[in-house]
């Protein structure tokens, strides 16, 4: 089997020093898919990717990019090996425009204009609506838009891998559709997409791979298949939010 793009092993990360939230993590992110994280409240999925970005230091495991350790890389070093991150939180500047929002993504190319002006090109293509509104002001857009500007300053850099959390949270069904839709898209395109989502019937369907996380430890993992087909492990998810995987 091919190397993972990412690898945890036996990640243990704490808050404060010393509340351990993650208790011997394991996981392989592949190239070219999306892995989804899914899992009660609590179980350290948001910390999952905060560590993979580097907000938060492994206290013991390791973590590598392509077979190389990435646990001492600050984030700044890691987002230039290719990383990315869209928060949870609203992350857009209110009050610059939809077009500096998209710039300030361009800032580790900042003296190259061509690559500027293909970045923005590219995102525009992607996301029309962002071409159309490029003038107004960030605050000016609904909440499903404002996430589009997040995800596209996360894209304009051509990252390998993106790692989202909560993309839908808050968002009206119409634009969740279209951003599950882009998630898809981009992993048909060649990226590497690492999903943290409670919308757990969305994320089985986007996903290639999921794992299940529970109180900072591995629960279960396996194929969006496996989940639709294995017993078990529809009935361990249906356990935890009352809900059936379609089948
Ligand atoms: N800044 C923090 N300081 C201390 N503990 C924290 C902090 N952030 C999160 N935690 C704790 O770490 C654990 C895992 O949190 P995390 O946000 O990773 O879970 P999650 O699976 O993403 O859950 P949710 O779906 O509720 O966001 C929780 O017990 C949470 O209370």
């Amino acid at each position: 089997m091919a190397e993972p793009l990412i690898r945890m092993d036996g990640v243990h990360v704490a808050y404060n020093g010393d509340i351990m939230v993650l208790q011997g993590i394991d996981l392989d992110i592949s190239r070219g898919q999306v892995t989804g994280i899914i899992g009660p409240n609590g179980a350290g999925k948001s910390t999952v990717l905060k560590t993979i970005f580097g907000l938060l230091q492994v206290k013991s495991g390791s973590l590598s990019l392509n077979g190389r350790d990435i646990s001492r890389l600050k984030a700044h070093e890691r987002a230039l090996e290719g990383i990315a991150f869209v928060p949870q939180n609203r992350a857009t500047f209110a009050d610059l425009s939809v077009e500096d929002n998209l710039l300030l993504g361009c800032w580790p190319f900042r003296r190259d204009k061509a690559r500027i002006a293909r970045a923005l090109e590219s995102v525009y293509a992607r996301f029309p609506i962002l071409k159309e509104k490029r003038r107004d002001m960030a605050r000016s857009m609904s909440g499903g838009q404002q996430r589009f500007v997040e995800i596209a300053r996360a894209l304009i850099v051509e990252p390998d891998v993106i790692l989202l959390d909560e993309p839908t949270a808050m968002i009206a069904p119409k634009i969740s559709k279209e951003i599950y839709a882009l998630i898809r898209q981009l992993a048909d395109d060649g990226a590497t997409v690492v999903l943290v989502d409670q919308n757990v019937r969305q994320c089985v369907n986007v996903s290639d791979r999921l794992y299940v996380l529970e109180l900072g430890r591995n629960k279960a993992q396996g194929s969006r298949d496996d989940f639709a087909s294995d017993t078990q492990l529809r009935d361990l998810v249906a356990e935890w939010v009352n809900y059936k995987i379609d089948h």
